[in-house]
């Protein structure tokens, strides 16, 4: 059986000092999990005015710009949320002083001679009814209008969402990976989260306030602090592996998360990352591959090893293991002094019968049962609170995150320029991708020029940069040493609008959109997308046409269409209407992957109808394309080829290479070699290579 690693026996520490201080990082193994904390070194807590004022002032104002936010898109249904949430916050008070003044009437009559006062007792009962149905209906009308509410800020926000992600350039997004999860549900959770404390704290005010309203003897001082310690102490004394203590979070931080502990985690049990790769085999899309090789046995073989060998290691999320391993004696003395309360009016009702009544000690009792309840919610929701609002601080950043592509500020194309297209120059170019390691140069010194009007064709083994290369002369990343030069000027200092107008780009990585085919296409050229003889003429270029006639609605077909359609207790393999109905929903217009390429080529062929083309890059978009349409494709690219330079990336030689100006043979990120085929041939390095490994597979084997 594998050991229980626990925290106290793994426990490793190593110093070291960041901007906000000192701090340590404590490791721990928990269970399946490896986790590094970070930590503040000082046992004692410090209490730093500035940065707390800071900490505030910054979460402030990231709530205040929600408020005017939410204000400004829904005024009135805000009205409305905010009147229900200020009833609801009085509402048990009013109910209880109601039910107080019940007992009250009836203690009196039971104990007086005169017996009961039926006309008081009425009135209140009466009150307390109609109370209650106005309660509910508000609460029937708040719920309406808060469904509305949120729609209108969610939708407000998508848009906020929409925008700031669809204005960043690869790189951008590439460094803002770790935002993704942020959606429009943020703001408005922020927002209700913010309400809903707002409104516990009106409902302690307002239990405090009665509570010290009906006692008439000191009594009720002592009975209602006792009655509120408990929920108390089990609060401040509240701690996860990833907060502070709350008290800490009330003084300093509680608005950001600056102060926080960083943590990263990573389940590094070996035997449990396999039985959940193995798990990832049930799915559909392994499911040929699995039945064809026969691998059902094996799976389910190699599953129970791994379940075997795991044995009873913990694989319970880390954040509650760590819980469940820190029960706190705090939580025991809180659970203590939650029977304060009891033993004292127990002791004053020994000692002191007179001095209490029966209906002041029960409606201080249930007070105080409220009251523990909304500080428990008031803890709760201010920690969401506080995480809600850093989570919402990344979102309003989102929108400043500017494009790390610079823009430039001259117009393309310049006032000399060829007719023929596009010269393209690249000098002693070296490129690594963002992130990647500093030694693993995707280019390395890549110097090369492209006349205007010339057709180039890249090849190269698989990772030898050719579509490195491409991405760099359409400006899609920016160079790390060296420059890239059209028409003779650095591509930096031309506006990226112009230049992105001036190229046109056909590669692998383009997807179709889940749009419609008429908008797949004509998105090629958004100005004329309309011009439905364009839209036809351009997927007759790009071989799609027959593909349009085959679909049931033709250009308004869409495929892949973002959908939400589920059925609820209905069994797909009966007969019933609602199943009928739901298979039919879930029916999808298939296409094949070489279909598919037509359609994003149809695009760029849409492309040209734009003036202003003046390069087009094409990398490798024919993988799953038949011969003919191959070659279909490439015949009508060149048929369009006047006034634009053309850089084509393959692998296969033959249709292109006998038609190129330039061949350009790539290698681990350098030029290996270039030239025309006939050169390249005849150096016989790289290129003959390569060609003739390709020749081979069409020579004619002499049959034995
Ligand atoms: N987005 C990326 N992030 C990090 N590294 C990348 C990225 N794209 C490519 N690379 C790396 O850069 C190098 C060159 O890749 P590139 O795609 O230019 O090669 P290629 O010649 O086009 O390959 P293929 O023939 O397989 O398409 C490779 O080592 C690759 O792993």
């Amino acid at each position: 059986m594998t050991t229980l690693n626990t925290h106290s026996a793994t426990s490793n520490r190593h110093k070291k000092s960041n901007r906000s201080g000192r701090t340590e990082i404590q490791r721990l193994q928990l269970g399946v999990y490896q986790v590094m904390i970070e930590k503040r070194i000082s046992s004692v807590f410090t209490f730093d005015v500035a940065e707390t004022v800071e900490a505030w002032r910054a979460g402030l104002q990231v709530l205040k710009r929600l408020v005017l936010d939410v204000t400004r898109i829904a005024p009135l249904m805000l009205f409305i949320m905010a009147f229900s949430k200020i009833w609801e916050s009085l509402e048990e008070v009013v109910l209880l002083g109601l039910e107080t003044r019940l007992l009250r009437i009836i203690e009196i009559g039971l104990s007086s001679a005169d017996g009961m006062m039926a006309r008081a007792l009425i009135m209140t009962v009466i009150t307390r009814v109609l109370f209650a149905m106005c309660s509910s209906l508000i609460h029937h009308w708040s719920r309406d209008t808060e469904s509305r509410a949120k729609s209108r800020v969610l939708h407000y926000y998508d848009d906020f969402l929409l925008i700031a992600r669809l204005r960043m350039d690869i790189p951008a997004i590439q460094d803002n990976r770790s935002d993704d999860h942020l959606n429009s549900l943020v703001p408005w959770t922020t927002f209700t989260v913010l309400l809903e404390l707002s409104t516990k704290l009106l409902a302690v005010a307002s239990q405090l306030g009665f509570m010290f309203h009906i006692v008439q003897s000191g009594h009720g001082v002592i009975f209602a602090t006792l009655c509120i310690m408990k929920p108390l102490i089990g609060a401040l004394s509240r701690k996860n592996m990833w907060s502070m203590r709350m008290q800490k979070i009330l003084l300093s931080s509680s608005l950001t998360d600056h102060l926080r502990e960083g943590r990263v985690v990573e389940a590094t049990n070996t035997d449990f990352l396999r039985m959940r790769s193995l798990r990832t085999l049930e799915s559909e899309e392994f499911r040929s591959d699995i039945l064809s090789g026969d691998l059902v046995q094996y799976i389910i073989k190699e599953f129970r090893n791994a379940r075997k060998n795991l044995g009873e290691t913990e694989t319970e999320s880390p954040e509650m293991q760590y819980y469940n391993k820190h029960s706190s004696t705090a939580s025991l003395i809180a659970s203590f002094v939650g029977d304060f309360p009891l033993i004292y009016y127990v002791a004053v009702a020994l000692i002191k019968p007179s001095s209490m009544n029966l209906s002041t000690i029960a409606s201080l009792q249930q007070s105080a049962i409220l009251l523990r309840w909304l500080f428990w919610d008031i803890f709760y929701h201010a920690d969401t609170l506080r995480q809600y609002i850093s989570r919402l601080q990344h979102l309003y950043d989102l929108e400043k995150a500017t494009p790390t592509i610079k823009d430039g500020d001259i117009s393309y194309p310049p006032e000399k320029h060829s007719d023929k297209g596009m010269s393209l120059e690249l000098n002693h170019v070296s490129f690594s991708y963002p992130g990647s390691k500093e030694d693993t140069k995707a280019l390395s010194n890549v110097s090369f020029r492209i006349e205007p009007g010339e057709l180039v064709v890249i090849v190269g083994a698989n990772g030898s940069g050719k579509s490195t290369f491409v991405k760099l002369l359409t400006r899609l990343y920016d160079v790390d040493d060296g420059t890239v030069l059209i028409d003779g000027e650095d591509i930096r200092r031309f506006k990226l609008p112009d230049i992105r107008k001036a190229i046109a780009t056909l590669t692998q990585e383009h997807l179709l959109f889940p749009l419609s085919i008429a908008e797949n296409i004509g998105l090629g050229c958004p100005d004329a997308m309309t011009d439905m003889d364009l839209v036809n003429k351009a997927a007759q270029m790009g071989g799609a046409k027959e593909i349009m006639n085959k679909l049931g609605n033709g250009v308004k077909t869409i495929l892949d269409p973002f959908s939400i359609q589920y059925g609820s207790r209905v069994e797909e393999n009966e007969q019933t209407e609602l199943s009928e109905a739901l298979k039919q929903l879930k029916k999808k217009v298939e296409v094949s992957g070489g279909e598919r390429q037509r359609l994003v080529a149809s695009r760029t062929f849409m492309r040209f109808n734009s003036e202003s083309i003046r390069f087009v890059a094409v990398d490798e978009p024919s993988s799953a394309l038949d011969p003919e349409g191959e070659l279909q494709l490439f015949d009508n690219l060149r048929e369009a080829k006047a006034g634009k330079t053309m850089v084509f990336v393959t692998h296969r030689f033959g249709h292109l290479t006998k038609y190129a100006d330039k061949i350009l043979c790539m290698k681990e990120g350098e030029v290996a070699e270039h030239g025309s085929h006939a050169e390249l041939l005849a150096k016989k390095g790289e290129y003959f290579k390569m060609y003739n490994i390709q020749a081979k597979a069409f020579e004619t084997v002499p049959l034995s």
